[in-house]
């Protein structure tokens, strides 16, 4: 029997963040590997119309979900939603769920963030940073309290080019923030964001190297532990391989790629991948909040969740892989072929926007307006292109984190713990995880049917031929246009046409004896 698993028998756990793409797949390990935990509480929100208890009804009826139900069959039951918005300055939860989380809570996992990198900092503060100085003293009030295990990010000192395992101080006090946006209006403090972030590259690191401050200073008493992930993606192997439901992280270029819209982008093919599976947070972080309650370290340790440094993969690699896979798994009615090229180069970068983006877009919209359509592509690629810029800093770049508390973690593991549990990175096979990943979004994120895998493959073959037939026409024309002005180009042309005529002279003569 695992330890990990045992442990959280009987338990009453808070999640925040549990209707993201991290939270969810926390909660199904939790149910499929513990089923005899208490109450898993959630805070929700209502959002797109839905309630709370649709929200929860969804997430359960989700195929993610399938097999954690088979083992824990009265999951509706165990799973406690509790109305929160951590936008408000008392979390908006009622007194009477306040009380009951207050007395019963034994673990608390904080996922929830805003995960834009372009928020607002009023926005971004709120929630990375001062919604968790609320939960913190909301622990600090829960006599039952086991564990608070936060979820940070690898990113949030990646000012620095070598990240240890520790809280890297912020030039300002989280405090001093946290008060002036009560009272700077949102024109003062666009003004001074840049300032504020300094060498952070986006209010989304900046608030979460925040956050991670606020933990510290005010986790004192508590027993605290920080994990730090890097770019999380699909699944690896659990529940099953390729799941995912966001566009964040590579997902999205990934069906820009897939669907031959992004046909370059300025990457650094050395550069190193971090991505890590999302199963693999989630084992760490369950098995931190076991080891965090049990073992009650003297002070707060974070843990690095990264790749790079026990099984590096590229982005040329993973860019290489992403194209192969295509080649079997297409996606259905692309733009274009996928086809793209990574380059470093910013000059080449722009040749590239403007052939491969902007060209194509506009030809399309005007054909769309030709017969009588909305045009769409070049707001669709300006789109595209501003998020591509937002992401360009983490695919041009490397770094090195340190990873001995996660290594320290994984040899106090029980053989067993390490196989259910399993966040060993170095196991980790890229090139079949990078299909499966390609394939999971395809079919969890994209929703298409692979009985549309031929009629797919059809539709690039069509896209190819056009592909050549266009650059055929686009070449005579431009020769015919040289022609009219150039004569060194009539004398080439006059040359090949008199080369190839004698050449099949030479071929016919032949024939002719013969006959
Ligand atoms: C040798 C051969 C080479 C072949 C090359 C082949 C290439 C193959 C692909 C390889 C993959 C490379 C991918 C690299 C990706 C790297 C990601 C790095 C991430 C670093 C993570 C840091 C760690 C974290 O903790 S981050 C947490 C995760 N956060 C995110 O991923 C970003 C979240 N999103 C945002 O910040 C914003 O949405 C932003 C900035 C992307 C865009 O904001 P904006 O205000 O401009 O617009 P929105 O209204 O938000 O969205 C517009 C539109 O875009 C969709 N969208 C949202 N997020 C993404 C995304 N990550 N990628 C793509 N598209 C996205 C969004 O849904 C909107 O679409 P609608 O149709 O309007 O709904
Ligand atoms: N994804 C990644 O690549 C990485 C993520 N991380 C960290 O992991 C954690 C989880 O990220 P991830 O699951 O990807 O993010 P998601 O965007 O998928 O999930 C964010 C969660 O926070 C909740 N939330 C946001 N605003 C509020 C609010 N005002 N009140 C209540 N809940 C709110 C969301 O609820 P709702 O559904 O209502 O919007 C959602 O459940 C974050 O702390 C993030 O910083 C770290 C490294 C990389």
């Amino acid at each position: 029997m695992s330890t990990i698993a045992a442990f959280y028998g009987g338990k009453s756990i808070l999640i925040t963040g549990a209707t993201g793409f991290l939270g969810k797949v926390l909660m199904e390990k939790l149910f499929r590997t513990s089923p005899d935990l208490k109450v898993i509480y959630i805070l929700v929100r209502p959002k797109a119309g839905q309630t709370l208890q649709q929200r929860v009804v969804q997430i359960l009826n989700s195929k993610l979900f399938e097999k954690a139900k088979e083992v824990c069959p009265n999951v509706h039951e165990k799973i406690r939603a509790v109305y929160a918005d951590l936008n408000q300055n008392d979390l908006a939860i009622s007194k009477g769920d306040m009380q009951e989380l207050l007395s019963c809570t034994n673990i608390v996992f904080h996922c929830a963030a805003t995960v834009r990198f372009n928020d607002h900092l009023r926005h971004a503060v709120q929630l990375n940073v001062t919604a968790t100085q609320k939960l913190l003293l909301m622990a600090s009030q829960m006599p039952k309290l086991e564990a608070f295990i936060h979820i940070s990010t690898a990113f949030s000192n990646c000012n620095l080019k070598h990240i240890d395992e520790v809280i890297y101080p912020c030039p300002v006090e989280p405090k001093k923030i946290i008060d002036s946006m009560e009272w700077l209006d949102d024109a003062i403090i666009d003004e001074i964001t840049p300032k504020l972030i300094g060498d952070q590259p986006n209010t989304y690191t900046y608030t979460k190297a925040l956050g991670e401050m606020v933990v510290q200073q005010e986790g004192g008493n508590l027993n605290v532990a920080i994990v730090r992930p890097s770019i999380v993606g699909a699944t690896w192997q659990e529940p099953f391989p390729g799941w995912v439901d966001n566009l964040n992280g590579p997902s999205g270029l990934i069906i820009a790629t897939g669907k031959g819209f992004l046909r370059a982008l300025r990457a650094t093919p050395m550069a190193v991948a971090d991505v890590i599976p999302v199963d693999i947070v989630v084992n760490l972080t369950l098995a931190v909040g076991w080891y965090t309650a049990v073992q009650r370290p003297k002070s707060t340790l974070i843990y690095h969740c990264t790749s790079g440094n026990l099984n590096p993969c590229y982005w040329g690699k993973m860019g290489f892989q992403v194209l192969a896979t295509f080649e079997k798994i297409p996606f259905e009615r692309a733009f274009r072929r996928p086809n793209a090229d990574l380059t470093s180069n910013t000059f080449t970068t722009q040749y590239w926007n403007a052939v491969s983006h902007w060209a194509p877009a506009i030809i399309y919209d005007f054909y769309l307006r030709l017969t009588g359509r909305k045009p769409r592509m070049t707001k669709l690629m300006n789109r595209l292109l501003r998020t591509v810029s937002m992401l360009e800093y983490f695919i041009n770049r490397s770094w090195e984190w340190s990873t001995c508390n996660t290594e320290m973690l994984m040899s106090k593991l029980s053989p067993e713990d390490q196989r259910v549990f399993n966040f060993d990175v170095r196991q980790l096979n890229w090139l079949e995880y990078i299909e499966n990943y390609v394939l999971g979004i395809k079919k969890y994120l994209l929703k298409e049917d692979m009985a549309g895998i031929p009629e797919a493959k059809q539709h690039l073959k069509r896209l190819r031929n056009i592909h050549y037939l266009f650059n055929t026409a686009l070449f005579l024309i431009a020769w015919r246009l040289l022609m009219a002005r150039s004569q060194m180009a009539r004398n080439v042309w006059f040359f090949i046409v008199s080369f190839c005529y004698k050449f099949l002279s030479y071929f016919r003569a032949p024939r002719t004896l013969k006959i």
